[in-house]
């Protein structure tokens, strides 16, 4: 840090299974994503490329390249596999993770209709080849999915062999987690959190008020997700309590 500070809440160093931070990049260029790693990656522990950008980003493999001399692990948003699914490809979705040299993968089901159980072998299948994150909750605003089942699916998806569980809410944080307005749905993540560890879990939060949210119920190290390029060290404050959304939240005396 640039100077002492007191009763600054502890944040662990990377790589960390807590308090990440996962970036969306949804089609920065080169320079852009030199510039965005001089500012923050090392307050970064993720990066997606949102839903399926990466089949249209020019200099990809460039890209790719960047990301990875900076230590920060890179994966295509879920969508991409459930483009690939939704064709009967995901076949030559897995060439493609080995063609770009991927090491991690998100499976998700937030576009398609898939069954548990499918969506769970495939999540042992690509296991195998990378590490898996796994995405729950739909796109649909109309699909309201109850607190139980989410603690069943995140349950299995873990026991598949996902690394984490992501909680679903698109960039704009309106959906799955949220209600249309942005309002997190507190009684379906605190009864989550009975059940499932709390490390194991990325909470989706594009919003500044979402990403105060779960500061305040889960610390300074909660894992959030969809956090915009510009908007990393601004969240790195509000996990500090160096912003007035939490200024008085970890103050001692
Ligand atoms: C973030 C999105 O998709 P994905 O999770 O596939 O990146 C989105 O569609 O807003
Ligand atoms: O589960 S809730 O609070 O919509």
């Amino acid at each position: 840090m640039n100077y002492n500070l007191s009763q600054i809440p502890e944040r662990f160093e990377k790589p960390r299974q807590k308090g990440l931070t996962m970036v969306m990049d949804k089609g920065l260029s080169l320079r852009q994503v030199e510039d965005f790693l001089e500012v923050a990656g090392s307050y970064t522990d993720l990066v997606k490329l949102g839903w399926a950008t990466s089949y249209v980003t020019p200099n990809l493999k460039e890209k790719l390249a960047i990301y990875k001399s900076a230590g920060i692990p890179v994966y295509f948003g879920g969508t991409l596999f459930e483009a690939f699914y939704i064709r009967g490809e995901v076949d030559e979705y897995r060439r493609v993770l080995d063609q770009y040299g991927m090491e991690y993968a998100e499976i998700s089901d937030g576009s398609v209709e898939m069954n548990s159980e499918v969506k769970c072998e495939y999540i042992r299948q690509l296991s195998q080849q990378v590490t898996v994150l796994s995405e729950v909750g739909s796109k649909d605003e109309a699909k309201i999915i109850p607190p139980y089942k989410w603690i069943k699916l995140m349950r299995m998806e873990l026991e598949a062999g996902a690394w984490k569980v992501i909680g679903e809410a698109r960039e704009g944080g309106n959906v799955g987690l949220f209600r249309s307005s942005g309002e997190v749905r507190q009684g379906l993540v605190e009864e989550i959190l009975t059940e499932i560890p709390e490390e194991s879990i990325i909470w989706e939060a594009p919003q500044k008020s979402q990403q105060v949210w779960f500061v305040k119920l889960v610390g300074a190290n909660v894992n959030v997700g969809n956090i915009a390029p510009n908007e990393v060290i601004s969240l790195e404050t509000i996990r500090l309590g160096l912003r007035g959304d939490t200024f008085d939240h970890f103050l001692t005396k």
